[in-house]
């Protein structure tokens, strides 16, 4: 078990992230080929933003770099000697049912975070992300930006060296939109590694350090935004950005 260090919050000049590297990943089911092969490290400061048209193969590379999900062929590995302490955050967040307090303090227990511990930080990440209001509320009942924030702070408890967020704001509001994309500028302020996934262009320019671009479960590019915003190479990339119905 990685030791837990919550409450020192890093800065990515001090503790860069892992680096994250596939070599010749890939992933098939029952014969066929949903993904890959495909290499690439992801080195830089990020965020690093998963694009692509539905069925590219963005939740599963996420699932693969996350461990969710084992390679049918190349291998996942990191720049670190242990594996990193990840954090995954879905478009539906699954909460437990009991409080959204309950809920942080759950998952501080099963990382091992000593009990004493667990009550001051699990009330410090509410406040953070505005939930001070719901610390006694049934987790399932909060409201779909409430429920997402919730996710980030049970994220953010556990302080992540790496975090996977999967289309989270699809089912969102403009203002829970905007209250999400403030947390992960935050982790990545922190140093968290952030690899994402949207269907949202104009959140992929907001947020975007470098971009993983997938069609048919192909990695067509890997650039920095501003390159892949700017002047896409590859054919499918060019007609995404210009917002073409890309299959
Ligand atoms: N665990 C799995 N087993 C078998 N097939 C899968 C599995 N996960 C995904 N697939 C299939 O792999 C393909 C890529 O799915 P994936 O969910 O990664 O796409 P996506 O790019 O995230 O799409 P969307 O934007 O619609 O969410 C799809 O055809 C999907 O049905």
């Amino acid at each position: 078990m990685t030791s837990f260090n919550a409450p020192l919050l890093a800065s990515s000049a001090l503790f860069p992230p892992p680096a994250l590297c596939f070599d010749g990943v890939a992933f098939s089911h029952q014969d066929k080929l949903l993904l890959g092969p495909c290499s690439f490290t992801l080195e830089g400061a990020g965020p690093t933003l998963v694009l692509g048209p539905n069925g590219a193969g963005k939740s599963l590379l996420l699932r693969l770099a996350h461990g969710l999900l084992s390679p049918t062929q190349g291998r996942v590995a990191w720049s670190s000697k242990a594996r990193p302490r990840q954090a995954m955050v879905f478009q539906q967040p699954v909460l437990l049912r009991r409080s959204a307090v309950a809920n942080l303090i759950h998952a501080l227990a099963v990382n091992d975070v000593p009990r004493k511990a667990r009550a001051k930080l699990a009330v410090e990440a509410l406040e953070r992300f505005g939930l001070t209001a719901c610390t006694d509320t049934p987790a399932r009942v909060l409201s779909g930006g409430e429920q997402q924030r919730l996710a980030l702070a049970r994220a953010w408890v556990l302080s992540p060296q790496v975090l996977f967020l999967d289309e989270p704001t699809s089912a969102l509001d403009p203002a829970a939109i905007k209250a999400v994309e403030a947390a992960v500028r935050e982790f990545h302020q922190r140093g968290t590694r952030i690899v994402m996934t949207t269907h949202d262009l104009h959140q992929a320019r907001r947020l975007a350090g470098d971009v993983l671009f997938l069609s048919g479960g192909k990695l067509r590019e890997h650039s920095p935004a501003e390159t892949f915003f700017n002047t896409p190479v590859s054919r499918e990339a060019q007609a995404f950005v210009a917002g073409e119905l890309v299959e």
